[in-house]
This record gives C-alpha cells, structure tokens and sequence, in this order.
C-alpha cells in the first residue's frame, strides 16, 4: 500500500489545506482560553461562564469549514484512495515540527471520516494511532514560555519563592494580603515536608499557565525532594471588593483528582503544547487516564479519541463479557456496562413507557445541555458515539436479549468489515464513568447492619452527600427533576454524582409550589393528587415518602436537608440566580478552605 512515489499533485495542497482549518482551530481555541485570564481579572463570571459553553462548539464549527474548503476547492470527497493516502503521507510530513501533532491528527480523523464516509474509509486514511510523538515537544518562538518552570528555593527561602512563583503569573489585579496567604500555604505544607531531609534535588515546578474555571483560578504544580514529587495546586479567588486570596492549597493526588474530575467543567488554559501539559498532569495524577487528562483542559474531541482508542486496546486484551447494569434498569436507557472497565454504555431505548412522557430528542437535548452545562462537579461527564461496532461474542445473551427487545432500531448485528466475525454495530452510544449507584450503596450498608459503625457511617455520609449534591446542583441553576436514589451513583473518592438527566430542568424554567390546603375531606384522606398540577410544577413537600421510607435515613436527612422539601427553599435559590448571582463552586471541602476565605461564607 506504501506509495513509491508523492506523485498526485493535489495531494499536498489537500492535505496543507486540512493543516490550514487544524491550525485556525487551535489558533481560535487558544485565544478563548487565553482570554480567561482578563476575564478572571475583571470578574466576568458570566463571560466565563458562557465562553466554557462556547469553547465546546468550537471543533465541530471548524471541521466542518475545513470540509466545505476541501470539497469546494480540492472535489475531495472524489479523489481516489491512491491520492488520500498521500494526502495522509504529506499531513505527516507537515506535522514533525508541529506543537499539537495529536490532535491535528484527530482533526484530519474528523475531517476525512466526514468527506469519505464510514462506508468507504479504511483504517489505512485515518490515524488509528499517533503517526507522529508528542515526547519533548518545544515551541521555537522566540518569546514562547516553557510548559512549566522549576524554582529551587532553600527551606529559609521558601516563603520567597512562593512570592516570585505567584509573581510570575502576573495578575492584574492586587491580592488582598499575599504575606498572610503564603502563610497559609506554608503552613500547610509543613506537616507534608517536615519530615523531609532535603536533598540534592529540591524544586518546585509549576505550569506555567493558570487554570482557569468559573470564579476560580487554579495554579497547579509538584515540589520534588530527591526521588519523591508532591503535586499541589493553588486555588486564587476574588474577595468581595475584587482583591485576590488564595483560598486553600491542596495536595496529593487525591486532592488533585477532585479538581480534575470528570465530574466538573473543562478548564480554561492557555497552552501553546498541550501534549507536555497533559504528560506533567499525568505524572500528578497517574491514575487518570489520559483521555480524561484532555478532556479537562477543553480538549474533549481528543479525549474521545484517546478513550475509544483504550476501549478498543482493552478489549482486545480482555475477555469477559458485556452485561446488564447492575441497579434498577432505566425505563429511558438501556445501560450496560464490561466488569474489567470502568465505564458504563448508555444508549435511548427505542419507546418509552407512558409515565415518560419525553422523545429521543429531548433525551438527546438533555445530555447536549449537561455537556454545555457547569457540572460542578455532580453531574458525570458524558461522551457521545455514533456507529460504535463492538463485538458480538463479548455480548452476554441476556444484554444481547435486551437490546434486540428495548432498542432493535438502534442496533445491527452483521460483518461489517468483511473479517468474518459479526459485529454489533449501535447507532447512538453515551459512555460515562461507572459508578456504584447511591440505591445500591445504601443497600450494601444496610446489608451489613446499621449497627455496625462502618456501615452506619457509610450510609450518612453518602445520604448527607446526596443532599449536599442536590444542593450544588440547585446552585447551578438545574432542577434534576427525578431524585431517586437510583439515578445518583457515587464516586471512588466516596462524592455522590447524578447521571439521569431526562429529567433535568434549569430551575429558573420551574414552579415551585406548596401544596394547597384540602378543600374537603374527601381531598384530605384521597391518596392520590387532586391539585392541579402545572407541566414544570413541583411540590417539594412530596419527596418525602419516595425518598425517606428507611427510619434511619429519614432521620439523617432531616437533621441536615429538611430544607430541601420546603418550596421556600428552592424558591429563594431560584430568585438568587434570577438576580445574576453566580455560585461559587469549590472543587474541595469546605474544612479545607484557609481561614481569611472560609470566614466569608
Ligand atoms: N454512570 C453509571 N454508573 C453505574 N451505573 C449506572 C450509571 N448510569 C446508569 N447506571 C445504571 O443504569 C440504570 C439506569 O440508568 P439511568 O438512570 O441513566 O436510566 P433512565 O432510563 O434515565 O432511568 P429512569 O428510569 O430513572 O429515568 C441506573 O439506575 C443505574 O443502575
């Protein structure tokens, strides 16, 4: 297949053009990102807010300009394979100097798979795996910044560097009291270095972009003694009068996991190689897979890219079968899921029952809306699939059972590629983080026994974690319509997360309302309701008995969300955001918060 010889003349010209439309796109996303800084320093929490929104929009635009420029000059869709391989020779060619190799060839991907369609192309024209390395990538611009800088202070002149590190973001705005906020962070790294016997090699390295995200601005980086490397990062809030403070400094990989979590919106950064961004987070977080390392700095489309790639990897070199869900079966989506991987498969069942009243495409317009929503760090992130094939062997009967009964339009089950093994070909595929659903969680506890004190503890910090979710959300603007325990799923750092979201609703869209006096008696002893109920009506007084039927549950709940069913409540939270307050999320816990910014809660 190894052409001899470049010589389609139309070939370079496709493929500097394709580099063209890459280039235009990551000149366009950077520059947004970059803004961030300004508009952290002004305080323009709803241009950041709405700038996060847009930023995800941005790939799909380009490519499909590139596609118009490529059929429009180049009748691309009609060249002959012969010249799309060089097309594919000459693009790698053009990226060996390039800063963003990777994901310009995700762009050609995209590009290609859109002009040859899925019929005709052929692993040969797309980049199944990197062509090109991403290892000890450097900008050649003359005033180009490193990816990170190293700073070696003594342990006397700690407080110093820490200055100067801060300093060298240059914010254009004064911080309230950086003595005392060093001090913070001094003093919070003391017990983690005190029994430190320093050695040759002791630095702190920081990346040199801040990270920015709604109202916060995060500095990210790890001090390394010999062997041993503790990554850190800073998050830099504004105080009511607009003065910076540092709120808290976290440490660890756990620590770090938390801010980087799927759960959680994209980062705004300013990055001019974001391969060594990715490389230095992932030495802090090794765990992470890369995939979602991209996803977290705006980079979705090459987390999709890389995590198709894992899954694919995976299942080659597993062999267990695909199954059920464990938990209540959706009545919206079929959900499956591989026990060797971590993530679970969601797909929209073909007719919903009655009590649904909703379609596929609203279905589809909700899981759009939490992909473009602040997730704040409560609703799992979801990536979206078309004509995903997966093998048909590693199908149990009874998930085969099940699609070929909830979903027959949106499978296929055929051999496609001609390699004599049969494929289940879906059409619309979501692919989440599995977590352990709340339901099943809370059963695990009572399993064991309330009185055990482990099982006790489980079961309140996850109730009393399911209320405080409810609670971020509701911050956020989102109403997440169907509370049940079943629809919440918790974390392997123990924090409770939503994943249904037919149902979601932005609470400013919603009615909440008390539920009026019986007329009669009759109304009082009927079980059923004999209001009126309006379609975005809801009656905070009736949670109760779908959720708190455990007398133990029920007492918890109450003792620390009792609020959460009156319609005061959510009115008040409501009114809040009608009035342009934007909540503050903080990807840590509240005890963790220094002393000067937790005094302002
Ligand atoms: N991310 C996840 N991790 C683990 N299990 C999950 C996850 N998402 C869904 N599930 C399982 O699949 C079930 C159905 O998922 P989901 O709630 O999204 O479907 P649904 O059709 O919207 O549900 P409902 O009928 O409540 O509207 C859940 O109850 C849970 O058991």
């Amino acid at each position: 297949m190894y052409p001899e010889r470049l010589d389609a003349p139309q070939a370079y010209d496709i493929a500097k053009a394709m580099l063209d439309g890459f280039n235009r796109h990551y000149r366009l996303f950077r520059t947004e990102s970059a803004r961030a800084k300004h508009r952290f320093e002004t305080a323009d929490w709803h241009g950041q807010q709405r700038a996060q929104r847009e930023r995800i929009e941005f790939y799909d635009l380009r490519v499909r300009e590139c596609v118009r420029r490529l059929e429009k000059e180049f009748q691309a869709g009609a060249q002959g394979m012969d010249v799309w391989y060089q097309v594919k020779l000459h693009y790698i060619g053009l990226l060996v100097a390039h800063c963003q190799p990777e994901l310009a060839e995700t762009f050609f991907n995209s590009v290609t798979t859109k002009i040859l369609h899925r019929t005709h192309f052929h692993n040969d024209f797309i980049f199944v795996r990197p062509a090109v390395s991403t290892e000890y990538i450097e900008s050649q611009d003359p005033g180009a910044r490193p990816s990170y800088r190293a700073y070696y202070p003594q342990p006397e002149s700690l407080r110093e560097t820490l200055a100067q590190v801060i300093a060298g973001f240059e914010l254009q705005r004064p911080f309230e009291d950086l003595e005392r906020d060093i001090g913070y962070v001094l003093a919070a790294m003391q017990p983690r270095i005190a029994g430190f016997k320093l050695r040759a090699n002791f630095q702190i390295q920081v990346l040199s972009s801040l990270f920015f995200r709604n109202k916060g601005a995060y500095l990210v980086g790890k001090v390394i003694n010999g062997f041993s490397s503790m990554p850190f990062a800073l998050p830099i809030l504004h105080n009511e009068a607009g003065q910076l403070f540092i709120d808290a400094a976290l440490f660890g990989e756990d620590d770090l996991l938390a801010l980087f979590s799927f759960a959680r919106a994209y980062f705004m950064v300013d990055m001019e190689v974001p391969s060594a961004y990715v490389q230095f987070l992932a030495g802090l977080m090794p765990r992470k897979p890369l995939a979602e390392l991209y996803s977290a700095l705006g980079l979705a489309k090459q987390g999709k890219t890389l995590f198709y790639r894992e899954f694919l990897w995976h299942l080659k070199h597993s062999s267990d079968q695909l199954r059920i869900a464990p938990g209540i079966k959706g009545m919206v989506m079929l959900v499956f899921d591989l026990p060797s991987f971590p993530y679970v498969f969601k797909l929209i069942k073909d007719e919903f029952p009655p009590q649904k009243d909703t379609t596929r495409e609203q279905v589809e317009s909700k899981y759009q809306l939490v992909k473009r929503h602040d997730r704040v760090g409560r609703m799992a992130d979801t990536l979206e699939y078309s004509l995903v094939a997966l093998p048909r062997e590693r199908f149990s009967e009874a998930l085969m059972a099940e699609l070929l009964a909830h979903a027959p339009a949106q499978i296929e089950v055929s051999d496609r590629d001609g390699d004599g093994q049969q494929e289940v070909i879906i059409r619309h595929l979501y692919i989440e983080r599995r977590m352990v659903p709340l339901n099943l969680y809370l059963q695990e506890a009572f399993d064991a026994g309330l009185d055990d004190p482990q099982a006790r503890q489980q079961m309140e910090r996850s109730v009393i974690d399911y209320g405080n979710a409810i609670k971020d959300l509701v911050a956020a603007n989102i109403f997440p319509g169907d509370m049940l325990w079943k629809n919440f799923g918790v974390t392997r750092g123990g924090k409770v997360v939503f994943y249904d979201y037919d149902e979601i609703e932005y609470l400013t869209d919603c009615h909440f309302r008390a539920v009026p006096p019986p007329r009669c008696e009759e109304d009082e002893l009927s079980g059923e309701v004999w209001w009126k109920v309006g379609p975005r009506d809801v009656f905070p007084e009736t949670f109760a008995p779908f959720l708190l039927g455990n007398p133990a549950v029920r007492e918890v709940f109450m003792r620390h969300h009792a609020d959460l069913l009156t319609p005061q409540y959510w009115q008040a939270q409501k009114e809040r955001i009608q009035h342009g307050h934007v909540h503050d999320v903080f990807p840590y816990p509240a005890e963790r918060r220094f002393p000067a910014g937790a005094a302002r809660a």
